[in-house]
């Protein structure tokens, strides 16, 4: 029972009980209607280009609705043209337009074909929805035209009228953008990114800002996500870690251009420290050329350099900070031995492959110069200070958490932290044993406070360190590798060095009972519940499947990110659940001239259609139903009374 004060708060929305009443109509009837399509994407790393692609084109399926609406009737060229338009529509508008070819003609047709496309997606929403995504200058026009019986000669007559006078007021062109969008709005109906939207990639401030306007998402933070988060709150040690990974994939687009990052202090310092020094440890890689900021690679590899040898002063220094951590022995800058050009790891002793270190003084190691401080400091301000990144940090909070718990499903990035025995592994903070879920709810609130608590406030300075251990730490479910060896891969040339052994999660998790464990400490139903994982690349190429443990599991990172498509063998997946099935769509690497369909496999058919009753909102639905009920109950008994003006 909802107390009074609730009602009445109610009341003021539901005015009357007719108000009311049709509310709980229109409820009901959108309980009775199949689930949205739900799209899951991990990994994204910055390759914008693929995911836009792969956003607007829903993955494949708005061609694959092309097809099913019009094979047969127009050639396979004219379902290209159609499915480009609807992707890129003001992109390809403008090119028909200088070309002349979008002439009324052109714009008649292409109208016409919208609208049945259009038909065929939101076949399974009510039509309230889909006029709610409507833009309100056209939704009555829209509408009217999914809606009209095309069979009835006067409607017919109707029907061409609208489109007419569409064309020959001159809207013809904006009219099809807004039926394009409305296209591509309805085919996703929620999206899920499973984290690592920065990072090794070109512009991942161009896919926040694509998420920034997205209808409906949630995103599941993944390390290189908390490390720019960290980054944000001013952790020293996190900006480090975003320069130098951005400046090792050659990414100055997206500090420069993107974030306007100045990067000027930097290339200075280091243009003058490293001088002489070649830096041959540092080369870039380059995966993709810069747009707007070409920099020459030898003073790339000096920047590399000397942001590295901050990163691993400043992390010696949080180390130091919190002994809870458990990482004094990765203050691998301690290690070495200066005079022999030697560095000891647990035990053993490597040569150096860099000896030149002009600003480590061996006595102090983790001590910056006056120039390193310097020079941090105004990084941390253009970080701390950037209008267009806390944009987007924000919405990473607003939008993220650490995991979600979605229509029976589990998502989250890295792992849940276990044990060999199979038991979760704890971190204790204040005598207080954290572990599974509650390890997770600990770290999301400790992200919070990373960003909410007041600046300088010791929860604050805590909690902003901490956003470091979640990029590198031993029990971070975000990352899940006992160690990050990269210090190892720098400047020691023994392979075995650069291990870094995987949580015992990773290799658990194949076994069901495990996964049914998960899921259980999570509340959710062992029958009919997924995890959906991101964070290591499946080896497709290797024989590997993205589909684990009975089917309970699913690994999607695919290899969106350049980086790492020689591993998997493929460019990224998309997992897809719609009403009927769950479907993988596995993507080759994109290439913006050439149009190419994923390889879709069905990895499950659900028994029933679900419809939004099963879902989570379902269950809302059916709460807020309930209410409404009771309002009217309250009208009824004068409880409360009608609001008639
Ligand atoms: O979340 P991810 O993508 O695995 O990133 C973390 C990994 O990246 C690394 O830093 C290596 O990065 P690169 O492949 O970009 O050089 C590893 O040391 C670390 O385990
Ligand atoms: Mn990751």
């Amino acid at each position: 029972m909802r107390s009074l004060a609730y009602l009445k708060l109610m009341s003021r929305e539901y005015p009357t009980i007719k108000a009311a009443s049709s509310e709980i109509i229109n409820l009901t009837a959108i309980q009775g209607l199949p689930k949205g399509t739900e799209y899951f994407f991990s990994d994204l790393h910055g390759e914008y280009e693929a995911f836009v692609h792969l956003l607007k084109s829903a993955s494949g399926v708005i061609r694959e609705k092309i097809t099913e609406t019009f094979s047969h009737i127009i050639p396979e060229k004219e379902e290209v043209a159609l499915a480009n338009l609807i992707y890129y529509p003001e992109r390809i508008m403008n090119q028909l337009e200088l070309k002349g070819l979008a002439d009324g003609d052109w714009q008649r047709v292409t109208i016409y074909r919208l609208v049945q496309i259009c038909k065929v997606v939101s076949s399974k929403y009510t039509r309230s929805k889909v006029r709610k995504k409507m833009p309100p200058e056209f939704a009555y026009i829209i509408d009217e035209l999914l809606h009209v019986d095309y069979n009835d000669d006067n409607k017919r007559v109707y029907y061409n009228e609208i489109i007419r006078s569409i064309i020959d007021i001159r809207v013809g062109d904006k009219f099809i953008i807004a039926l394009c969008e409305l296209i591509q709005n309805l085919t996703i109906d929620s999206l899920h990114i499973i984290g690592d939207i920065f990072d090794r990639g070109p512009r991942a401030d161009i896919i926040m800002n694509e998420l920034l306007q997205f209808h409906d998402v949630d995103i599941q933070w993944g390390n290189h996500d908390v490390s720019w988060m960290g980054a944000a709150t001013g952790n020293l040690a996190c900006i480090c870690n975003v320069l130098r990974i951005a400046i090792s994939y050659n990414s100055f687009d997206v500090l420069e251009d993107g974030y306007g990052i100045n990067l000027r202090p930097l290339s200075m310092f280091a243009a003058r420290v490293y001088r002489e020094d070649p830096c041959d440890r540092f080369i870039p890689q380059i995966l993709d050329e810069n747009i707007y900021d070409a920099v020459d690679p030898g003073l790339a590899a000096k920047m590399h350099k000397a942001i590295a040898v901050i990163q691993f002063k400043v992390e010696g220094q949080i180390i130091k900070r919190h002994p809870e951590y458990e990482m004094s022995d990765r203050i691998l800058i301690e290690a070495i031995d200066f005079d022999r050009g030697v560095v000891t790891v647990e035990g053993k002793e490597y040569p150096m492959l860099d000896k030149f270190f002009p600003t480590v003084d061996p006595k102090e190691p983790l001590k910056l110069s006056k120039e390193e401080g310097e020079l941090l400091h105004t990084l941390q301000l253009s970080f701390m200070h950037n209008e267009l990144l806390h944009k987007h940090i924000r919405f990473l909070y607003s939008h993220g958490s650490m995991y979600k718990c979605y229509n029976s499903n589990l998502l989250y990035h890295g792992c849940i932290p276990m044990r060999e025995d199979g038991s979760f592994e704890e971190i204790v903070v204040n005598h207080q044993a954290y572990s599974g879920k509650a390890l997770m709810d600990y770290v999301d609130r400790k992200a919070q406070n990373a960003y909410f608590m007041p600046e300088g406030s010791a929860e604050s300075e805590d909690a902003r360190d901490f956003m470091w251990y979640l990029w590198c730490g031993a029990k971070s479910p975000v990352y899940g590798k006992g160690k990050m060896t990269t210090f190892e891969h720098y400047f020691i040339e023994d392979p075995s060095a650069h291990k870094e052994p995987m949580n015992p999660y990773y290799r658990l998790s194949m076994k069901e009972e495990t996964c049914d464990k998960i899921l259980e400490e999570f509340g959710l139903p062992k029958k009919g519940s997924h995890i959906i994982n991101g964070h290591v690349p499946v080896k497709i190429k290797e024989g590997e499947s993205p589909v684990k443990a009975g089917g309970k599991l699913f690994l999607i990172d695919g290899g969106l990110s350049k980086a790492y498509q020689t591993k998997t063998g493929i460019a990224g997946y998309t997992l897809i659940y719609n009403s009927n099935h769950l479907a993988l769509a596995e993507h080759k690497p994109f290439d913006p001239k050439k149009e190419s369909t994923p390889k879709v496999s069905v990895v499950e058919n659900m028994k029933n259609r679900v419809m939004v009753a099963d879902t989570d909102k379902g269950a809302e639905l059916a709460e807020r139903i309930a209410d409404l009920k009771e309002l009217v109950a309250a009208y009824r008994d004068g409880v409360i009374k009608e609001k008639v003006e």
